[in-house]
């Protein structure tokens, strides 16, 4: 069912874009979104075909990939609906539920998918639910698509929003602390470029101390650690400014409004 090399993708707002940047080179992609403009800045950049109305976009498709707000799902699907036939339904819609998809696409094979935005670069992280049992052939499809895009997590769907929090918004939160980080070299003295450039090695350097390593992160922290040095004294600052606390807050937020949308 998820065969075939026609995708349509429907609202071409950030996501829809980045996918398409994506997916352009390895399938024929049909793009509407409701302003005609930004389906047509793709296509002027080679980035599929913009149609003008939804029954083009998905009359071509083999599979469609649902990129709008969840908060315009209810306006859209009635007529999303009425053109499906035989294709598969990507959501990306943040808290939207199989159950309440199925509400509107019954007879529809629904696979939710959660991307971030670093998909745009390959390197982002794609949670996919399914909403029933995959055949080999369709696992292997939905690799191939995804392939390009990050690196893949099967997820059941009580893990999804979470999933969301973390995975999906957080590139965020992980930009605002980076952000911070630039403007505290400012205080320091540093212009914001030599800052930033500072910062992004810096952050760079870190994951691949991580990454290239068995060590959990605390234990790599404490060899940063100087006995009576500098780390220390800035570890305690941030204990006792609650940053751990704070950060942990920042997530949990985003996942009760992930939950929020998933009740709508
Ligand atoms: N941005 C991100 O990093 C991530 C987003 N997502 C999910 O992806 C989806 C899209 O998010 P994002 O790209 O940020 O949103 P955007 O608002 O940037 O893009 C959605 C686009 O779809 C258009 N649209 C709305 N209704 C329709 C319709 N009926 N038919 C065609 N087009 C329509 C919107 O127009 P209008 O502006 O008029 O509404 C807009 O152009 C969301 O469901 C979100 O939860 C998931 C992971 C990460
Ligand atoms: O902010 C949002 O709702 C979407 C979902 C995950 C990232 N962006």
């Amino acid at each position: 069912m998820l065969s075939g090399n026609n995708i349509a993708i429907i609202g071409t707002g950030t996501m829809g874009r980045g996918l398409a940047e994506r997916l352009s080179q390895s399938y024929n992609l049909f793009l509407y979104d409701h302003h005609y403009d930004k389906a047509l800045s793709l296509e002027q950049k080679g980035f599929g075909k913009a149609c003008p109305d939804l029954k083009t976009a998905i009359d071509n498709a083999d599979i469609v990939i649902l990129a709008i707000k969840p908060q315009s799902l209810k306006e859209a699907a009635p007529l999303i609906g009425s053109l499906l036939t035989e294709q598969t339904l990507i959501s990306l819609l943040a808290g939207t539920t199989i159950n309440t998809l199925k509400t509107y696409f019954p007879n529809t094979r629904i696979i939710r998918m959660m991307p971030n935005l670093a998909i745009t670069k390959g390197e982002g992280l794609v949670g996919l639910t399914p909403d029933s049992k995959l055949s080999e052939n369709e696992i292997m499809q939905l690799l191939s698509l995804s392939d390009p895009l990050g690196k893949v997590f099967w997820l059941s769907e009580e893990k999804i929003n979470a999933f969301t929090a973390l995975g999906g918004s957080g590139p965020a939160f992980v930009l605002v602390m980076i952000e911070s980080m630039v403007e505290a070299g400012i205080a320091m003295g540093f212009n914001a470029k030599d800052s930033e450039q500072i910062v992004k090695q810096m952050v760079k350097g870190s994951l691949c101390l991580l990454e290239n390593s068995d060590k959990h992160p605390g234990e790599i922290k404490w060899q940063i650690s100087s006995p009576a040095g500098t780390t220390i004294a800035g570890l305690l600052a941030l204990e006792d400014l609650n940053v751990r606390s704070g950060i942990i807050n920042v997530f949990l937020a985003c996942f009760e409004r992930t939950n929020e949308l998933s009740s709508d």
